[in-house]
């Protein structure tokens, strides 16, 4: 009989909460992080993890399955299948081929290129009303690439972008003063990785801005010293790398937190790879480049025009020239 006797005859309630639901592209260690982090922090009634490795796939979704004791109750399913993504309020991929030692990034762009053809548009097929979130690198570029496959609206189509550099960086400059990271404000903008900008003017601390909090704390500053946290938040991307083979808890917990901004329709503003073009005078073609952007259930909601020094907006013009040329060369 019943498990559960029902202690009166109404009707169950009608289903007022929409079904919620994210797809996560890529089941290596970054969507694998990115998944475990969505699920623990209870985003979505349903999670979707999609592969081209069926057993990997199936033994993730086997072993994530195992914890729902210790977890909110979320659906996971996971196919090869793209028709499972059906309706995603989100979907985000992080599939990618792996760079081969000695192999050039215009030649790794190339293979990805070649697999976002067969990722992007079954999945813009299945849920056209869904906001893709681009991880796999050369975000920049792929995000772009995404964006031209998907047909999508540019609103609906965000990059990682510099969100893990600048949690990097948050995390350096609060290490540094001893304070929260929470509480440091800091922006690293343009193209992730290594020829992304610090926007110095834009750190605070609880709202007091950096140059002003050192002088009050009597810590001793120079230039460089902020200079030198920048080049630590690259530095600190090769030596996780030199040191575990790979990232992942760092990604996944800043995927997820973008994930939370459009599931929740939090608005916040994050540091995430957008159309460029018109801001800063980037005018030479159509490029996504990172950009201070409020994030809602629609995607970018907005992007602000935080002030840039002359010299930071000729560095993401210089950026947005070099993803030009080598957006010229894939011939899409
Ligand atoms: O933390 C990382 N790890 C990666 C990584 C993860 C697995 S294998 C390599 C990383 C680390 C270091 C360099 C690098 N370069 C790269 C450039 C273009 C590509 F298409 C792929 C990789 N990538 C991928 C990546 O983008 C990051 S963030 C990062 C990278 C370089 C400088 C600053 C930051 Cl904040």
């Amino acid at each position: 009989q019943a498990f559960f006797k029902s202690i009166h005859s109404a009707a169950p309630p009608s289903p007022t909460k929409r079904h919620t639901k994210i797809s996560v592209i890529g089941a290596g260690n970054v969507g694998m992080a990115i998944a475990q982090t969505i699920l623990t922090q209870d985003l979505v009634d349903e999670l979707v993890l999609i592969d081209a490795k069926p057993d990997k796939l199936r033994g993730e979704m086997l072993d994530l399955q195992h914890a729902a004791a210790f977890l909110p109750r979320t659906k996971i399913h996971a196919s090869v299948d793209y028709a499972i993504t059906v309706g995603s309020d989100l979907c985000i991929v992080t599939a990618g081929a792996r760079q081969n030692p000695g192999e050039s990034r215009l030649n790794l762009l190339q293979r990805n290129v070649a697999l976002f053809k067969n990722i992007i548009p079954p999945l813009a097929r299945h849920s056209p009303d869904t906001i893709l979130m681009i991880v796999s690198n050369p975000v920049d570029v792929l995000t772009y690439i995404s964006w031209k496959l998907s047909g999508f609206p540019s609103n609906r189509v965000i990059g990682a972008g510099t969100n893990l550099d600048s949690s990097r960086f948050r995390f350096l400059i609060a290490d540094h003063l001893d304070v929260n990271a929470q509480d440091v404000q800091a922006y690293i903008v343009g193209e992730h990785g290594d020829s992304s900008v610090a926007l110095w003017s834009s750190i605070s601390i609880g709202g007091v801005p950096v140059l002003s909090f050192l002088e009050k704390q009597q810590i001793a500053y120079e230039k460089e010293t902020l200079e030198n946290i920048h080049k630590a938040v690259i530095e600190s991307a090769y030596e996780v790398i030199r040191l575990k083979g790979y990232t992942s808890w760092a990604i996944g917990y800043s995927v997820a937190n973008l994930a939370r901004s459009v599931l929740r329709d939090q608005r916040k503003i994050h540091p995430v790879s957008v159309l460029a073009k018109g801001f800063y005078g980037i005018d030479g073609g159509e490029v996504f480049l990172s950009l201070p952007a409020q994030i809602g259930r629609g995607g970018v909601m907005g992007v602000t025009n935080i002030h840039l020094t002359d010299e930071e907006a000729q560095r993401l013009r210089d950026s947005a020239k070099t993803i030009l040329e080598v957006q010229s060369q894939l011939g899409l």
